[in-house]
């Protein structure tokens, strides 16, 4: 979209061995968010890793000191501009039909038959798209393992011995169309699964505020958008105000204030307050566009165990160039030579990697589990701590409101409850869903109040009739706003012997009433605590924004090594980052807005299915079911998958060397080698497949 660099500003902060901190300053209008700058930095030769953090407008790198200099890695980074999808690897995506497979088959087949005159050119007509790739990829890149292939098959039909070239042609074709169909797959189930977040939208219809379904929504409405809620149209705003988060599409990490007459975006995030925004453009023009380029990238990131694979690839290029040198030299046998240079190792070391993630992301997605690309699977597998928010993590998060007890003769119980859901109708927290599921059963009236205020981890307020409404925690209520609760005490205290979680309600300065509320813990919380205990979580916790008591019980209900109630979002973050230095690799796993942070500061974050946007959105891995066991499935298929490619990278390595030493010794036959080395590549490819399945 953009050309030229996205940095404004790029400054060295802090280096040790291996590691560099850069502080950035993003160019206004660049389209990128932090995965893209990651992404775009673990691109670069000799970066290992690459972490961003927006809010602190922090680059980090792990990088190969041997391979780079910090001066070259700087100048990279600053030249860094958006990525042009799948630019190398094109041999493999432009083309996909299983034609060239076909013909070369037949090529295979029927060249013995064909007259003596017809054998070269027919033969040559085959192998002309690899000795066509292989001299584009000598220009760009050098001497790379298509050249070598290139130069196998140039010599076997320089020798007339087109049974030879024929057979490297074919196995060639073969492996690249199953590893295209593979990709393809993969790719188009990634694309479909990533559907936005939230399909319903607050719009105003009549002079009424209606949820409608997001394809509803047509240019000219007049579209709410709240806190925690990402901005689903592109348009400008009528009224409200809110600090917007622009990361998404600007790159820039700062909250902007947004009022009457700007501008916003679609795939920003409200962080606080609220918008009526005048719609401009709609439905899956702006969203399909940013989906498609997200899955573009997590597609193209590579991960460390890629990385890995091809770099010893490429190392081991002028190895078998050598050996073929060397092999000719002393026998001055073509044969061999040719038989040498079929034995590199690149295809199965660069292939099998990319096809054992992609699989594995394949068949997470059918298990319900939308894992952004095969770097999350890497560290989902490192992870030895896990971190559990509770609300909706833990618990089911569909509570039911059991009691609803007002301490003003004037309202009911249903009154209470009306008031309530009236103005929790607006958020996306699980306590509000059912204050509003509980008053929509007893089909209670609305009471019309002004704008709703939400304050994270502490709850909402409003104004009805001219008097300051507030929901929220005993903390939020009690003190910050001052209302004296001390009169109802002993209420209190039954309800939560009972075990329940209560919402307090003040009105008009005065404390009026409570609604209580049960969660019940997933039926397999604790089933999925053991699961990822034998999986290698050696320390599971549980961070909560709830009442310490619960807490605790539910803690040592479930066999926890731990746990931190009555947190702030920004608690939670920094328990992560703690942990962190300490040497946790931290998987946590949370759903709400306050775990926003926790879940981008973690080595790797799961969201739950009915979490918040944020919170989906910053997410390494989303479950795309409500289930908990999902996040042990999860583990166990990141673990299988870094154990596969584990033992897929020595099997290459292995057989490969076998394969070399036998051809250099000039035991083996150029089509003998064609077959053992094409062979085990399509063998180690479909064992990288194997994974597709939970
Ligand atoms: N929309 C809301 N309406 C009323 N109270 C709320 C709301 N959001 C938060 N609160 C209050 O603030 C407290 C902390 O909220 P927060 O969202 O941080 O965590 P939580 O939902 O209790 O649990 P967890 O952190 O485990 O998800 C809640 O327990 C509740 O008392
Ligand atoms: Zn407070």
């Amino acid at each position: 979209m953009t050309s030229g660099s996205w940095f404004g500003t790029l400054e060295l902060a802090h280096r040790t061995r291996g590691r560099a901190r850069f502080r950035y300053r993003c160019r206004s209008g660049t389209p990128t968010d932090a995965r893209t700058i990651e992404r775009a930095a673990e691109n670069i030769t000799g970066v290992l890793e690459a972490r961003v953090n927006r809010a602190a407008r922090s680059l980090v790198l792990h990088f190969d000191d041997k391979e780079v200099e910090l001066e070259s890695l700087r100048t990279a980074l600053a030249a860094l501009s958006p990525p042009v999808p799948a630019a190398r690897g094109s041999t493999v995506v432009e083309q996909g039909g299983p034609a060239p497979m076909v013909a070369s088959l037949a090529t295979l087949a029927l060249t013995r038959y064909l007259p003596q005159p017809l054998q070269f050119p027919v033969a040559l007509g085959a192998a002309a798209p690899l000795l066509r790739h292989a001299l584009e990829d000598l220009v760009a890149n050098g001497i790379s393992s298509h050249v070598l292939e290139a130069m196998a098959v140039s010599i076997s039909l320089a020798r007339g011995d087109y049974t030879a070239a024929n057979t490297t042609t074919f196995m060639l074709a073969l492996g690249e169309y199953l590893e295209i169909s593979i990709a393809r797959r993969s790719d188009d189930l990634l694309k479909h699964l990533l559907r936005p977040a939230s399909d319903q939208i607050w719009i105003e219809r009549g002079g009424q505020e209606v949820l409608v379904a997001a394809g509803e929504v047509v240019v000219g409405d007049t579209v709410i958008v709240a806190d925690g809620a990402v901005v689903p149209v592109d348009g400008t705003v009528l009224g409200g105000e809110a600090t917007v988060n622009e990361a998404t599409m600007t790159g820039e990490s700062a909250a902007i204030a947004k009022g009457r007459g700007d501008a916003v975006l679609s795939g920003t995030l409200v962080e606080e307050g609220r918008l009526r925004v005048y719609a401009e453009q709609v439905g899956s023009r702006t969203a399909a566009a940013r989906i498609a380029d997200y899955v573009e990238q997590s597609l193209t990131a590579k991960s460390a165990a890629q990385l890995d694979a091809a770099r010893l690839a490429d190392r081991l290029v002028p190895i078998v160039l050598g050996l073929a040198g060397v092999t000719y030299f002393l026998s001055g046998d073509w044969r061999r030579a040719a038989s040498v240079l079929q034995a590199d190792y690149s295809c199965a070391l660069k292939l099998a990697t990319p096809v054992a993630f992609k699989s594995a992301m394949y068949g997470a997605g059918r298990a319900g589990i939308l894992v952004k690309g095969g770097s999350a699977l890497e560290r989902l597998a490192d992870a030895d701590t896990f971190i559990f928010d509770k609300t909706g993590t833990l618990t089911a998060g569909t509570l039911a409101v059991t009691d609803s007890i007002a301490f003003d003769s004037t309202y009911t119980a249903e009154d209470l409850l009306c008031l309530a859901a009236s103005v929790e109708e607006h958020y996306v927290h699980p306590l509000a869903h059912a204050v509003v599921a509980a008053a929509r059963a007893i089909h209670g009236q609305h009471f019309e109040h002004q704008e709703v205020q939400f304050i994270v981890a502490h709850g909402v307020a409003s104004v009805i009739e001219g008097q300051r409404i507030v929901i929220g925690s005993r903390h939020f209520v009690a003190d910050d706003e001052g209302i004296d609760i001390s009169a109802h005490l002993e209420t209190v205290d039954r309800l939560y012997e009972e075990g329940k979680t209560l919402l307090y309600i003040g009105f008009g300065g005065r404390f009026l009433g409570v609604l209580a509320l049960k969660d019940e813990v997933r039926a397999n919380s604790a089933a999925t605590i053991l699961r990822l205990r034998e999986l290698g979580a050696k320390r599971i916790l549980m961070l909560t924004g709830d009442h310490r008591e619960r807490a605790e019980e539910l803690a040592e209900h479930l066999g926890l090594d731990g746990c931190h109630a009555e947190l702030l979002p920004q608690d939670k973050a920094r328990i992560v980052e703690e942990l962190s230095q300490q040497g946790a690799r931290i998987a946590f796993v949370g759903d709400g807005i306050n775990d926003a942070p926790a879940l981008a500061g973690a080595h790797v974050g799961i969201a739950m299915q009915k979490g918040a946007d944020i919170a989906r959105l910053t997410a390494d891995v989303a479950l795309l079911e409500d289930d908990i066991a999902c996040v042990a499935d999860a583990k166990a298929l990141a673990n299988g998958t870094m154990a596969l490619i584990g033992s897929n990278y020595r099997l290459t390595v292995g057989l490969n060397t076998g394969i070399l030493a036998a051809a250099a010794a000039g035991l083996l036959s150029p089509i003998t080698t064609a077959m053992l080395h094409n062979g085990s590549t399509i063998a180690i490819l479909l064992n990288a497949l194997r994974r597709s399945s939970v």
